[in-house]
């Protein structure tokens, strides 16, 4: 069996409930023995009022026991189900650290978000409920049917006949399950997405006044759920409506069957009666057993999806460790695509020598943030090498080579935690008095000390409390704290105010006062100028290399982007 199989086991608390939940059904037609006792009285002999009081006794006891065994079963079921919801759930969140970064794009928030709750929510239900509620029905209606054959063959019969027209009912209603089921899922999960991005953009939606249009396509997501919701119902609904009218016809067909056997003298009376009870009976559970056992295959494709994150493909773990004694970064030959249409960067070399400051420029779209995605290894390139410290990091896991980088970029993430706290990620073991330190160099020191609680200030969901540039600067406190050899800087300053990107300048100032590798993709700052080489990309290469006063000598693109920029000088 494979390896993720095991998780959607049934464990031994699931297995004693189901157990316990059939024995309960069983108790349930033993019922039908007491109404047949007493009714057997009343019709032969004239009943007594002690023989009442032993017939309900005897319920009561039968009760009492299913009673018993329903609270026990359902307790061991819930537990039960709740283990395998855990591990499940466990085994996705260990199943994202190791699926390639890059697959994390924003349209498959999701399908992720939607496997971890409503979809293993949905397994459950199949653990506690389904599985259980289907073995009981069934061998309930079993019982009853060949129990009914012992007094009439041809009643018996025909409750076996309704149990087994259930097989074509449900292979017909499974095709309509699989169909719109899937739908129905596929549906829910854009949704999720829908609600994921409104609420994480809210704050951006308003402020361009688009709250409303993103609204009516949220409420578009959701009403595509439930027309898709309407459409499986519609689907089903008729073949279950197919099936009740069977069933009853059924009875009346059982009723003459009975009325001609009483008649001739082959049935007694009470037998017409409990075989009547029997009947109907039958009836509503045969029609509670279809609804389980569509509501079972429907709630499978829930474990299906779950199933497709546990199979998709890892990233190839490695225990290499990125063992250099320099941190010089080189590109030889890359080739990288997102997607089969666009090149993005093609055959792209270049060298960024250790301890030295550099910048990346180039158009809009020419692959800038892309150098800085496989540096980080969040994606592979799909020809040549990247090496760092002479090493290729092919064969590394990107937690190995992240470990050597820190990322300052537009997109600062903060907990909704302390300040100190969110410091503190960039290294666990770090002493109070660092964290103090690496703020009051990252020019936070002071902004953080004016708050509520100062850095023991809890900062609101993604730090919502406090501003870009503030954000920026914790985010640069954290890399300054990390102390790791190479930084990537990533337009840190392109959304801020003349004075909050002011402070993140001088906070990136003394981020580079400590001797690292640093690439930075920079649009408005003078601080290309003094980067020690600028690179220049254009169409997936690299084209020309060198500083500030060496690449305006050659004249050639980064010279004419200069000349292009205007007097607030953008690159
Ligand atoms: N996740 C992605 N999936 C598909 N295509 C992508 C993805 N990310 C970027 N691209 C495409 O790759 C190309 C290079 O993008 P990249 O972000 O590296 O450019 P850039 O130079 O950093 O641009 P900018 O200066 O505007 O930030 C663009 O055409 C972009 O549309």
């Amino acid at each position: 069996m494979t390896e993720y199989k095991k998780i959607f086991r049934p464990g031994i608390k699931l297995n004693i409930s189901i157990v316990g939940i059939v024995f309960e059904g069983f108790l349930t037609g033993l019922n039908f023995l007491v109404l047949l006792k007493l009714l057997r009285l009343i019709f032969e002999k004239g009943v007594e009022i002690k023989d009442i009081f032993g017939s309900v006794a005897s319920l009561g006891v039968i009760f009492l026991f299913r009673l018993i065994l329903y609270t026990i079963s359902y307790t061991e079921s819930q537990i039960g189900g709740a283990s395998v919801t855990k591990k499940i759930r466990k085994t996705i969140g260990d199943k994202l650290k190791h699926i390639p970064l890059g697959i994390f794009t924003a349209n498959k928030t999701g399908f992720y978000i939607n496997a971890a709750t409503s979809e293993t929510a949905d397994y459950e239900q199949v653990l506690t409920h389904k599985m259980a509620d289907i073995i009981k029905f069934f061998m309930l209606n079993l019982l009853l049917g060949f129990y009914a054959r012992t007094i009439n063959a041809y009643v018996g019969d025909i409750i076996l006949l309704i149990l087994i027209m259930l097989i074509p009912t449900i292979l017909f209603s499974i095709r309509q399950v699989n169909k719109f089921g899937t739908l129905k899922n596929k549906a829910r999960e854009e949704n999720v997405s829908a609600i994921t991005e409104y609420l994480t953009g809210c704050q951006t939606l308003r402020s361009y006044g688009l709250v409303g249009t993103r609204n009516r396509l949220l409420t578009d997501t959701m009403k595509k759920y439930s027309d898709v919701s309407y459409q499986y119902e519609k689907a089903i609904l008729p073949i279950g409506f197919a099936y009740v009218l069977f069933s009853y016809v059924s009875i009346a067909a059982s009723l003459l069957i009975m009325s001609n056997a009483y008649n001739q003298g082959k049935l007694l009376a009470y037998e017409l009666i409990i075989l009547f009870m029997m009947l109907l009976y039958v009836a509503k559970i045969s029609m509670s057993l279809y609804i389980s056992l569509v509501a079972y295959r429907n709630l499978l494709i829930s474990k299906n999806k779950i199933e497709r994150i546990f199979k998709e493909k890892e990233e190839k773990t490695s225990d290499k460790k990125l063992d250099v004694k320099k941190y010089d970064i080189e590109f030889e030959n890359v080739d990288f695509s997102y997607t089969p249409e666009e090149k993005v960067l093609n055959q792209a070399s270049f060298t960024i020598r250790e301890n030295t400051l550099n910048a990346i420029v180039g158009d809009s779209g020419s692959g800038k943030s892309t150098i800085f995605n496989l540096i980080s290894k969040y994606y592979e390139p799909d020809k040549g090498k990247i090496k760092i410290g002479g090493m290729d990091i092919k064969g590394i896991s990107s937690e190995e080579v992240l470990k050597k980088i820190s990322l300052v970029d537009q997109d600062v993430f903060l907990f909704n935690d302390t300040v100190m706290n969110n410091i503190r990620y960039a290294r666990e073991n770090a002493l109070d008095e660092e964290i103090f330190e690496a703020c009051k160099m990252a020019n936070c020191h002071d902004f953080i000390l004016k708050l509520d609680k100062g850095y023991n200030t809890i900062i609101g969901e993604n730090g919502k409390n406090l501003s870009g540039g503030e954000r920026q600067r914790l985010s640069i406190a954290r890399a300054i704290l990390r102390n790791s050899p190479i930084v990537l800087l990533d337009e840190v300053t392109s959304s801020l105010d003349i004075e909050n990107e002011l402070l993140v300048k001088r906070a990136i100032g003394n981020l580079l006062k400590t001797r690292k590798t640093v690439v930075m993709i920079a649009h408005t700052m003078p601080i290309v100028e003094k980067a020690d080489c600028i690179l220049v990309v254009e169409n997936g290469k690299v084209v020309e290399w060198g500083n500030h006063e060496q690449l305006m000598k050659l004249k050639g693109k980064y010279a004419r982007m200069r000349q292009a920029s205007d007097s607030s000088f953008i690159l």
